[in-house]
């Protein structure tokens, strides 16, 4: 299983890369290190398997995070109405996106950053992203909230960018444009 040992930290040359487009079918390999990437996700939500192992909580990880620089990413949340979102996918894309922004006014954190870096982060209210997931199938999500948020964050991540990159470094807490805050 992946601990933080595993996750690379900011300052890494591997985290500002842009990863590359998993062949597919998936081999074997990329199959388990995309299930290790759900997996350290799931484990880091549960209190004790969090706390004896150290894990930072998440809701989502990225490939290169764990210094493999391919476009794969994992999602596990429940929503407001505590529904369960669960989603382990190769080469996601955003193929749309809404005009209205969002960002959380809490701002947002990474685990392969150590510290807090206030801020808010702009991000696109409305996504659908295509990927494909670990059965090979074809995957369309339409997505708003925090798992819009979440798959943007990861996505980035596929790119070579920090959510630290989209704040305003003059006024980090400036309100943001056509964009409604999430709490
Ligand atoms: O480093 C990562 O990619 C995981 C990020 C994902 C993320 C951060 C901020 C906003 C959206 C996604 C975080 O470590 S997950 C930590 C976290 C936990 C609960 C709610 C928000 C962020
Ligand atoms: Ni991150």
């Amino acid at each position: 299983m992946l601990t933080m040992n595993d996750i690379i930290r900011d300052g890494h040359p591997t985290l500002r890369n842009v990863a590359k487009e998993v062949p597919l079918p998936p081999s074997i390999e990329d199959i388990q290190i995309l299930e290790s990437l759900l997996e350290y996700v799931i484990n880091s939500q549960n209190p004790e398997v969090a706390e004896k192992y150290g894990l930072r909580p998440g809701i989502g990880l990225a490939a290169p995070q764990i210094n493999v620089a391919k476009r794969m990413i994992a999602v596990h949340l429940h929503d407001e109405k505590g529904v369960l979102h669960s989603y382990a996918l190769f080469n996601p894309k955003i193929k749309s996106h809404s005009v209205e922004k969002t960002y959380i006014l809490a701002g947002e954190g990474c685990l392969s950053v150590d510290e807090a870096i206030p801020g808010y982060v702009p991000r696109y209210s409305r996504i659908t992203v295509q990927g494909t997931s670990i059965d090979g199938s074809e995957v369309k999500l339409r997505l708003k909230g925090m798992l819009a948020i979440v798959f943007q964050h990861e996505i980035d991540h596929l790119n070579g960018i920090m959510f630290y990159d989209h704040i305003n470094q003059n006024d980090p807490f400036k309100p943001i444009e056509d964009a409604v805050p999430i709490d």
